[in-house]
């Protein structure tokens, strides 16, 4: 395969795109430790057993609290900059439903760099993310792997959107226990950039997924 997508120097700046940048670690510990309380809430709502009158009392309390919370907010759109030990520079939607800090939605899913290149993760989904009994739902593999391929292709400077992807499900993947996920560029060709990755659980893989990637198009690209 061809190789003359060329990675951008420098990742593009969302500002330069008219979209507001929050650097993670300018998120209050307060709103990280509010999230961490929603996810648990959303899966103690999923599954409790509780009786009328707690179930009463629980609903007027998550209320209170969402009244609480309808004040200024973000926009849609609004990015989170990440920056790694190594001081890679990383930018992803402040709540984007995979990885994003400040969506209680989100598992979530955080990718590094990996030894032998690309990146590599490991998250656990509780029983809000289930589709067969104990397992986890095939829309949310896919979603793992769309994100962390498209964040190989952001780590190699290569940011785009998902034109085509296609999961291979192999094994199940059990729910409450870690699952790696890992993702690479395997080439380029003008703006499309491959990609492959796996989820992993006790190190047998359970989906594998491959993706092309289109990426930005950046000024100076002169349209190829
Ligand atoms: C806004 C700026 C923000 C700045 C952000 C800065 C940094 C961000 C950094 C990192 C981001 C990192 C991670 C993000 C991680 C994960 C997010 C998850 C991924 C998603 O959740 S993403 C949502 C779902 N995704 C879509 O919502 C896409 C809808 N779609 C489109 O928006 C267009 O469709 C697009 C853009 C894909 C292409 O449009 P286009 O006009 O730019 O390009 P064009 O059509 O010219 O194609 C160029 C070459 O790709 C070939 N090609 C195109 N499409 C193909 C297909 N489907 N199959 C096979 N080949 C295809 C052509 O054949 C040609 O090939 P060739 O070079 O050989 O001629």
């Amino acid at each position: 395969m061809t190789v003359d997508a060329k990675p951008v120097a420098e990742l593009p700046d969302p500002r330069d795109f008219g979209l507001a940048v929050v650097p993670e670690k300018e998120i209050p510990a307060e709103l990280a430790s509010l999230v961490e309380e929603v996810r648990s809430l959303v899966d103690a709502v999923a599954h409790t057993k509780a009786g009328a009158h707690e179930l009463a009392a629980a609903r007027d309390a998550v209320a209170a609290a969402n009244a609480c919370l309808q004040g200024d907010r973000h926009d849609v759109g609004t990015m989170v900059q990440q920056t790694w030990p190594d001081g890679r520079v990383e930018y992803g939607t402040l709540t984007n439903v995979v990885s994003g800090p400040t969506n209680a939605a989100a598992p979530p899913l955080r990718m590094e760099a990996a030894p032998e290149g690309g990146l590599r993760g490991e998250v656990v989904l509780n029983g809000t993310y289930q589709g067969p009994p104990g397992l986890v739902h095939g829309g949310w593999l896919a979603a793992l792997l769309d994100q962390a391929l498209g964040a190989a292709a952001g780590a190699e400077g290569m940011p785009g959107l998902t034109a085509d992807l296609n999961v291979n499900y192999r094994n199940p993947s059990p729910l409450d226990t870690p699952l790696e996920v890992t993702a690479r560029v395997t080439g380029t060709e003008r703006r499309k950039v491959f990609v492959a990755g796996e989820v992993r659980h006790g190190g047998r893989v359970t989906a594998e997924g491959t993706a092309l990637m289109v990426r930005m198009n950046l000024p100076g690209d002169g349209g190829a």
